[in-house]
Formats: C-alpha cells, sequence, structure tokens
C-alpha cells in the first residue's frame, strides 16, 4: 500500500472525511485495509482505520503512517461499508460507527509492549533490545539498531509478540508452560543423579517422566508444592524449559455443558422451520417474523435452523436480550454447539469480551450468542441472524450511534444473501404491521410444545382489596394460592413491574417531594445506605430526619421496592422461603447465576424480583405466576407504555406451567379494564394489536409514522428555548405539507445536571431528505455546539421520549 486513506478519531463535523497518509517502506508489505494505525493529525498523533488506499494522492503535502496497530484487518470490507451505512442512518460520525464495531479493548487508548514468548536465543540485536527482560516497551525498538524487518520476522516465527496496553490493562492473557527438553529416559537418568536433598527437583522431574506433555507452570509448582526457583535449577540444567503462549479466558467451562441433540420438531415447528431452511438452502435473504406463544419452542427452532446452516459451512449470529442472556440460555447453545459458540454479554471484563470477540475474528468459532452488539461479529460468510424477542427494546443503543439491531442485522443479512429471524410471543406493532402486509414472512407457532393451554390468569382489582380493608400489597387471592402452592411444594415467581416506580421521599403533611438539586426528578431512596441518590446525575445526600419544607418529622419513603415487597412477603408468609433478585441483589459477578441456580434447585419458596424474571427463565417446578402491579407503567410518558405492559405480562405469565405441572398467574391492578391488562390476561395478542394499531393512528405514531427526536440542552433555559424554536422553524421550512413538526416542548425530564432540556419532534410519514435536514441543522449550530456548549442529540428511532 502506497497511500493509505485514513478516518482519523476526531469526531468534528467536518472529519467524516479521510485524509490521505502515505505508508513508509516498513509498512508497505503488511499494511491493509481494516487495520488500525496511529497518524499525525495537527500536533497531535490520533488514531485511525485505514478504509482505503490509492497509488497516489492529489495532495503534495501529506503525512506518513506514524504506526501500525494490527496485524491483521479487525474490520472487514463489508464491516466498513456497514460503518458508513450506520454513520448515514443515524447521523453519526464515520469514525464514531467503526469504534462501535470493536470490542472497547481496541477502542481505548493504547500503549504498545515488545513481548519475549521463546527463551530461545534471538536475533542477536533483539537480544541486547530485551536486555534480559520479557517485556520492554515498543519506543525502545525506535531508538534501536533493530529493524521492523526483524520484528516481524520474529513474532511469525513466534518469537516474540507485540501487545497492545490498554489503560484497563485487560488485553492478552498469556501463561507460562513448562515442558521437558530430554526424553524420559534422560529425565529418568538425570533424576537419579540428583542428590537426595533435590527432593522437589526430583518431584519435578518425576511429573514429567510420567506425563511429558506441557503443563501450566502454575499447575505444576501447586501440585508438587514448590517454587520458580526450584524450576529454574532444572531449566538450567536444560532439563526442562519454559514458554509463554497466549491464554484466551473463557468465562464459560464447555465441557460443563451436557450435550444435547435436535428434538423431534411438532407439526407446527416443522411448518415454521421448513421456509427458513428453503432460504438458507437458497442463499437468499428474507426477514421472517416468527411469533410464537411462550414454550412454544422458539430456541429449538433456531438451533435447528442454524445447524443447518454450520452444516453449509456458514456462521450465526443469535442476539437475546441482556437480562436474559443467563446461564440458561447459555446452556442451551453450548450444549447444542459445544465451545463453537462465543458469548457476548455486559457482564464480561473487557478482556473476556476481547477474548470471546478474537475468537470469532480468527474463526475459531462460528456462533455468536450475545446481547446487541454482538450484531457486528466479523464473521464473513454468514448463514443467518436471530434476534429473539425482538420487541425488547434494549436492542436499540441510547448513544451514538443510536441504531436499532434489527436494522443492523436486516443490512447484514442482505449484503450476505442470508435469512434474519425476528422471534417474539408479542411482536411490537412495527414488526406485525410489516409482517401483515408481507414485507416480513410470518411463521406462527400457537401452541405450547408441552400441549398444556396457557397459565389461566385472573385478574384482581386492588381498589375492591382496599375496600375490603386489605391494606397490605397483597391481594387475598394471591396469599392464598402462595399458600396453596407452596404447601403443595411447588414454586412461585413474583413479580413486581418497577419500571416508572420509585421509592421517593415524601412529606406526609406538606406532600414535599426531595427533588435532586440538578435535576427535575424525585430522588431515590437508598435503603442500604439510607440515602437519597439521583439516578441521573449520581448526586446523593442523607436522607432527611425533618422535612426541609415544614419541619414535620413525617417524612417518608413511598414506592414499593423489592425490599419493602421481601419484608412484607416475610410477614405474610414466615415459613416461606424467598429469593429476591434484583439491581442490588444481582450487582456482584456471578451472582445472578447463584441465584437462579438456588431457586431451580427448590432451595426457596419463592423468586421476587423485578422485571429481570419476566424473561426466557424456564422452571419446571414455577405453578404460580404473581404480578404485584400491573399497571405501574401504563402512565409513563410513553406512546409504548400499553404495548410494553402487554409484553410484560404476556412473558411474565409465560414463566407458569412449562413442564407437566399446569399453571395459574395472578395479576393485580388499579385498572383492570385497561385493554392491554385485560387482553393479555386472555393471551390475545391479535385484539390487542387492532386495538392499539387504532390508538397509534388517533394519536399518529409508528408504526404510522416515523419518529425523529431533537433534544437541545443548556445550561442556560433562554438559550435552550431560543435554539429549539430555531430548528422547529429550520425544519417547518424544509418538510412536506403532511409532516408534523412538534415543539419547542420541555423534555420529560426538563433538567438533567444542570443542562435545561427541550424538544422538537418530527412525525413524518414520507421525507426521503430528512437526514439531510437533520445534518444541514447540525451544521448551522456547529459554532454554538462548539464554542457555546449547545448540545444537540438526535434520534432518528426514538424509544426513550425523556
Ligand atoms: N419439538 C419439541 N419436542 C419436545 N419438547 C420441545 C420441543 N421443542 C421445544 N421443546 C421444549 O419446550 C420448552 C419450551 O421451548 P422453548 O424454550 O424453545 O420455547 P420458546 O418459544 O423459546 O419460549 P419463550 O418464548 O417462553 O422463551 C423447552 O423446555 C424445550 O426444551
Ligand atoms: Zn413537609
Ligand atoms: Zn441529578
Amino acid at each position: 500500500m502506497k497511500i493509505a486513506k485514513v478516518i482519523v478519531d476526531v469526531p468534528a463535523s467536518t472529519i467524516n472525511q479521510t485524509f490521505d497518509y502515505r505508508v513508509p517502506e516498513k509498512f508497505k508489505d503488511m499494511l491493509r485495509v481494516g487495520m488500525r494505525v496511529v497518524v499525525p493529525f495537527g500536533p497531535r498523533k490520533v488514531m485511525g482505520f485505514v478504509v482505503g488506499e490509492a497509488e497516489e494522492t492529489e495532495f503534495d503535502r501529506v503525512k506518513d503512517v506514524h504506526d501500525v496497530l494490527d496485524l491483521t484487518p479487525v474490520l472487514t470490507e463489508e464491516l466498513l461499508d456497514l460503518g458508513k451505512w450506520l454513520a448515514k442512518n443515524t447521523i453519526s460520525f464515520y469514525i464514531t460507527a467503526l469504534q462501535a464495531m470493536l470490542p472497547q479493548v481496541l477502542r481505548a487508548q493504547y500503549k504498545k509492549e515488545l513481548i519475549r514468548l521463546s527463551d530461545g536465543e534471538l536475533d542477536e540485536k533483539l537480544e541486547s533490545l530485551f536486555a534480559g527482560r520479557d517485556v520492554i516497551p515498543y519506543e525502545e525498538m525506535d531508538g534501536s539498531s533493530v529493524t521492523y524487518r526483524t520484528v516481524q520476522q520474529a513474532i511469525q516465527d513466534g518469537d516474540i509478540a507485540v501487545e497492545y496496553l490498554v489503560k484497563s490493562k485487560e488485553t492478552k492473557k498469556y501463561v507460562t508452560m513448562i515442558r521437558p527438553r530430554r526424553d524420559s529416559y534422560l529425565l529418568e537418568e538425570a533424576y537419579h543423579d540428583l542428590s537426595g536433598n533435590a527432593r522437589k527437583q526430583r518431584k519435578l522431574l518425576q511429573h514429567f517422566i510420567e506425563a511429558p506433555e506441557p503443563v501450566e507452570k502454575q499447575f505444576l509448582l501447586k501440585k508438587v508444592q514448590t517454587m520458580g526457583s526450584t524450576l529454574k535449577a532444572l531449566e538450567d540444567k536444560g532439563l526442562l524449559e519454559s514458554y509463554r503462549v497466549e491464554a484466551y479466558r473463557n468465562p464459560y467451562n464447555d465441557d460443563a455443558f451436557a450435550q444435547t441433540r435436535p428434538l423431534e420438531l411438532t407439526v407446527e415447528q416443522k411448518a415454521a422451520i421448513q421456509p427458513i431452511n428453503q432460504k438458507i438452502a437458497d442463499t437468499e435473504h428474507e426477514v421472517f417474523l416468527l411469533h410464537g406463544v411462550t414454550g412454544s419452542g422458539k430456541t429449538e427452532i433456531y438451533l435447528q435452523a442454524i445447524q443447518n446452516v454450520l452444516d453449509k459451512g456458514e456462521e450465526a449470529i443469535v442476539l437475546v436480550p441482556e437480562i436474559s442472556l443467563t446461564p440458561q440460555m447459555v446452556k442451551r447453545f453450548k450444549g447444542r454447539f459445544g465451545s463453537n459458540v462465543a458469548v457476548m454479554h455486559s457482564a464480561l471484563s473487557a478482556g473476556e469480551k476481547y477474548d470471546e470477540w478474537r475468537r470469532i475474528h480468527r474463526n475459531e468459532v462460528q456462533v455468536v450468542v450475545g446481547a446487541r452488539s454482538a450484531i457486528f461479529a466479523p464473521f464473513e460468510n454468514l448463514g443467518i441472524i436471530i434476534i429473539d424477542e425482538e420487541h425488547e427494546t434494549t436492542y436499540k443503543q441510547e448513544d451514538q450511534p443510536r441504531y436499532h439491531a434489527r436494522d443492523v442485522a436486516i443490512q447484514r443479512g442482505k449484503t450476505h444473501h442470508c435469512p434474519v429471524v425476528l422471534g417474539s410471543a408479542t411482536p411490537t406493532l412495527e414488526s406485525y404491521a410489516r409482517g401483515k402486509k408481507g414485507v416480513y414472512q410470518m411463521l406462527t407457532l400457537k401452541k405450547r410444545t408441552n400441549e398444556q393451554a396457557m397459565p389461566e390468569v385472573k385478574i384482581v382489582d386492588m381498589r375492591d382489596e382496599l375496600h375490603a380493608g386489605n391494606r397490605t400489597m397483597f391481594s387475598r387471592t394471591l396469599k392464598e394460592k402462595m399458600e396453596e402452592c407452596i404447601r403443595k411444594g411447588e414454586q412461585v415467581v413474583l413479580m413486581l413491574n418497577r419500571r416508572g416506580y420509585s421509592t421517593f421521599v415524601m412529606c406526609r403533611d406538606c406532600g414535599h417531594v426531595k427533588e435532586c438539586p440538578h435535576c427535575d426528578i424525585a430522588l431515590t431512596f437508598h435503603k442500604n445506605s439510607s440515602r437519597l441518590k439521583c439516578h441521573y446525575c449520581s448526586y446523593e445526600e442523607p436522607m432527611p430526619v425533618n422535612c426541609p419544607e415544614c419541619e414535620s418529622d413525617l417524612i417518608r419513603y413511598f414506592g414499593t421496592g423489592t425490599q419493602k415487597v421481601e419484608e412484607a412477603l416475610t410477614q405474610l408468609l414466615p415459613e416461606a422461603s424467598i429469593i429476591r433478585m434484583d439491581v442490588d441483589t444481582t450487582r456482584r459477578k456471578g451472582s445472578h447465576e447463584k441465584l437462579l441456580t438456588k431457586f431451580a434447585n427448590k432451595e426457596a419458596d419463592i423468586l421476587l424480583g423485578t422485571q429481570m424474571i419476566a424473561k426466557g427463565l424456564d422452571f419446571e417446578n414455577v405453578t404460580l405466576v404473581g404480578v404485584l402491579t400491573a399497571d405501574s407503567m401504563l402512565h409513563l410518558p410513553d406512546f409504548r407504555s400499553a404495548e410494553k405492559t402487554f409484553q410484560l405480562l404476556t412473558q411474565v405469565s409465560g414463566r407458569a406451567g412449562r413442564h407437566e405441572l399446569s399453571g395459574e398467574v395472578v395479576v393485580q391492578t388499579y385498572t383492570p379494564d385497561h385493554y392491554s391488562i385485560e387482553l393479555a390476561s386472555t393471551y390475545n395478542y391479535q385484539d390487542f394489536f387492532m386495538q392499539e394499531m387504532n390508538v397509534r393512528k388517533t394519536f399518529q405514531y409508528p408504526p404510522y409514522v416515523f419518529l425523529a427526536l431533537l433534544t437541545v440542552s443548556h445550561t442556560n433555559q433562554v438559550k435552550a428555548v431560543q435554539a429549539t424554536q430555531k430548528i422547529v422553524q429550520l425544519l417547518m421550512k424544509a418538510v412536506n405539507p403532511g409532516t408534523t413538526v412538534l415543539g419547542p416542548t420541555p423534555s420529560a425530564i426538563p433538567r438533567i445536571k444542570d443542562r435545561y432540556r427541550y424538544q422538537c419532534m418530527v412525525k413524518y410519514k414520507n421525507e426521503p431528505q430528512i437526514r439531510e435536514y437533520m445534518e444541514k441543522i447540525l451544521d448551522s449550530f456547529s459554532d454554538n455546539i462548539k464554542k457555546d456548549d449547545l448540545q444537540i442529540t438526535i434520534d432518528m428511532q426514538p424509544y426513550h421520549l425523556m
């Protein structure tokens, strides 16, 4: 490569373009498109991606590429193109889009090191460079007589490695291995020659006489219970040698998963998988919407379709929502495909994520199961993309680039000519409408695989409870059913629908609510520390003893936290054992898994939790599901609140009676007549869809229109309003007559971190140039953004209208 076209890591509006850099001789043969480089940019050196190459450049003064960070490209040509598409669609910088596709380790700050892998003799100059050390800073090479060529040769020979050290230090991991340098009989001779005092040395030799295979140093030292110096003595005698190898951090022990075999599909499943298999066989793109009730065997369809793809020598991406990426879920995929599966989710450390990514990058696995960002897995022969629980809002990224994984999946599916399967018991209105129109091909599973009816749902009106003198948070029905269930030795799942609820603090005398001084939102009470915290800016203060307004001491916290429910539950059913699962009890790594295993082993009668227990869990002994507050989401300022309520109730009801035992559900609510609650209780998706579509039509919301949300923020309220006002005017002038431009309106949270927030909402049916308008707006405000600390965020597919 002579001239590299580079996208530099400087996110500013004028810099969505490539810059030419000359490739110095030493990099000419190895530099390729898709690698990361370090280039001079103004006075600084910055990271960049090589996105193209040329023989010559039209510019006179072109600087040199300073350094190359990768030995193989980290982004394929397809991903480079996808990045361009992503940037354009989400109105982001190209560099931001490219960064989003890589694991964090490759995005962060870096420092390079040379690592010695071999204890054998190196090139003379290299030897003097290392000067007895195992690791040296890369820069030392620059001042030395060692050529780049020599280093590259040594890397190829496996004698040394280049390592990018990230601030977090979580890059590759190396382990030291020990192996014998002599044949067994020679070791045996040496064994007898050793003096009787050298007991540990003899033990070490003994080990290799019995088992000549290389073994990890740590393991060996532990086994023989000796120190490195003993080992060193044997190395010095030329009997053993040590060397370093790269180790993957595999968070899952693959051997621990019992192998599973494909199940004989039911008639319904067969009918559903057939069209998918056809597209796989024909190498054709199509989007399928797999609409199957909970427990209808969608996952088994995914597994078998993936098997087909693997048989064809191709690869598969499976997206599952973060919270259903449970050990149970991992087990289903690892059980079928073993170590051929990489798992990517946020609970992994940066290093673990990087390792999983590299296993994909090096074609060591063919299947990835992961949360949202796994959609960028660097596979080159994709045969299928599956999005489970396609209705989950976590598939939308809420930072730049604000993409929806579904759109990215479809884009990649088109490029790779492969099917995309969207699965759900409660598809989004958008997807279902597309299914009805034939844009997506609809596949339906109406029955559970166990042929059981869906669990019966009983709605309890909590107002009646109050009238009858029951002031607890448990209805009489729920209490009775829980008692009965536990008596029979079966288990209960209790969900507290907390979204929209928080444990805020209010004065009973004057009604004063403690708010964050920097954000217009109530502070949340944290019982453990007895402090009030803001969830938007991390502000905190101690819980007041008296009301700051009226001095009354009747200041109390309100709302129903899981802790509070647990306490009440213990009073109600003192003999029942409870596992509480919420953000607090699952913060530590692995605790989520531990709690679920405990429940699966029937070590508790009741699993009490927030939304996180509604999804994907499959316990055979659960026969009762209780929902404490079905309607707490309904009153949020969100046009999807009815849809989300319907989805959540359906999902959580689906946890009961999934195996031999039949199940029951009790839903407590203050609005029993709301259609989302009523229709969820009869599993009537069709009617819900029709009703909700009417609502969306009346109020002009998706899927009838597209939305774009601009949020403007500034520390000065007037400036925020004025800028928004101007944006509204600019847009009004540009758009079609059928398009609505709303604003300026204060955002649902009007102030965060002392910044006032106003918004402008665009509702449109057909605006082919809407993205250009948005870019123009950003351009016209670029001075205010740079110099006056104005912020404008644009979301082309808003989910949080906050
Ligand atoms: N063909 C089959 N024969 C027998 N059992 C099956 C079959 N397919 C799936 N199952 C079993 O039925 C249960 C439910 O299946 P699965 O979890 O795949 O459903 P699902 O539609 O993905 O459920 P959910 O949407 O609730 O997560 C599982 O225990 C699974 O092992
Ligand atoms: Zn008061
Ligand atoms: Zn705050």
